[in-house]
């Protein structure tokens, strides 16, 4: 099976900003990647069903976030909203409601946007964060993650104050502040996943490589710690990146930049308690990863040795094993099968 996968990175040392493969699930390989969109900087990228194309980028010194149709042979340019000093860490499109979120790591904010259904970006609200954290990284608030949760609420991962903050966003125009979970103190919430069928969400803390388990009550929109474990050892070098879990939830993974592994744990039936199986070895600074929708592979972005890693996956086991046939890729930090 043919599966389409888009990559996209930095474009400070020879990347182009977004690339597309075709990755086959058959026998694992990949093609090599070519340019689709260059743009500057687009280190986060989302597609909607219609196969149009939202990514973060930076024009001069502004940043903000482009609209593409990459549904047919040439990419067409739909809209881009350079409003902002700087371009946002991270983006993701709500298709229920088509509604964008950008976490300004470097601003404090978090936008909501709306998509019209031509494309263009609509400007709707947008949500300002204070705090700090103990770690010299978290001198002010950085989001640096925004989506939903399973009922459609808006969760923010604020890494700078060690936060995770939900929004009733029935009015995207006027979100509601529903909680405000503090963190344990430096761990750096960066991004998060959700248990595909139980009450539970698992997140990547960057700067502790630790992995925390909680509780979600959809009716207050509370979060309740019930387990850590570790991704990778407590030491500087180590940071903590992209969390993804399998659809039978029975197995999570972390990245782990410094330590340049993926970390493969089980998930209790309950999906309240997790356990370290394996850590598997990437190239450097794997800062995203996804299974492909087979799950019979694992792509790695290494930001750092310019490639990607291709790893074949257990499914029944979990366990991920590196074939050791990168491909390269200059400055990949994001990794969407569409
Ligand atoms: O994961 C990380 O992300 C932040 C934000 O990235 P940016 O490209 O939007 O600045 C980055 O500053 C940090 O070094 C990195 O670990």
């Amino acid at each position: 099976m043919i599966e389409k996968v888009l990559l996209s990175g930095y474009t400070k040392n020879g990347g182009k900003g977004v690339y597309s493969a075709d990755f086959n699930s058959d026998n694992g390989e990949l093609t090599t990647p070519k340019a689709l969109v260059e743009l500057n900087g687009p280190t986060y990228i989302d597609v909607t069903n219609d196969m149009k194309l939202i990514a973060l980028a930076k024009k001069d010194d502004r940043g903000g976030i482009v609209v593409y149709d990459i549904s047919g042979d040439e990419p067409k340019l739909l809209d881009e909203d350079y409003s902002e000093s700087t371009s946002p860490s991270y983006v993701k499109f709500d298709p229920s409601r088509n509604l964008i979120f950008s976490a300004y790591f470097h601003l404090s904010k978090v936008k909501i946007d709306h998509l019209t259904a031509d494309g263009k970006i609509e400007h709707y609200s947008e949500v300002k964060f204070e705090g700090h954290g103990p770690r010299v990284e978290q001198d002010q608030s950085k989001p640096h993650f925004s989506a939903l949760t399973p009922d459609g609420k808006l969760i923010i991962c604020d890494y700078g104050a060690d936060r995770i903050y939900i929004y009733d966003i029935d009015n995207p125009k006027e979100p509601k502040l529903m909680n405000n979970y503090i963190a344990p103190s430096g761990y750096a919430p960066r991004h998060l996943v959700f248990h595909p069928t139980k009450p539970f969400v698992y997140v990547a803390c960057e700067l502790s490589s630790k992995v925390l388990v909680m509780q979600y009550d959809a009716e207050t929109a509370r979060l309740t710690l019930v387990d850590e474990a570790e991704a990778a050892k407590d030491e500087q070098k180590n940071t903590t990146a992209a969390i993804r879990i399998s659809k039978d939830g029975k197995f999570l993974y972390a990245s782990t930049r410094g330590a340049d592994t993926i970390t493969t744990f089980s998930v209790d039936p309950n999906g309240d308690r997790i356990k370290k199986l394996s850590t598997t070895a990437t190239g450097n600074g794997p800062r995203d990863f996804d299974l492909d929708p087979s799950e019979k592979y694992v792509i790695a972005a290494n930001q750092d040795s310019n490639d990607l890693s291709i790893l074949k996956r257990n499914p029944n086991k979990g366990i991920l094993t590196n074939l050791d046939n990168n491909v390269a890729i200059p400055e990949c930090t994001c990794v969407h099968f569409i």
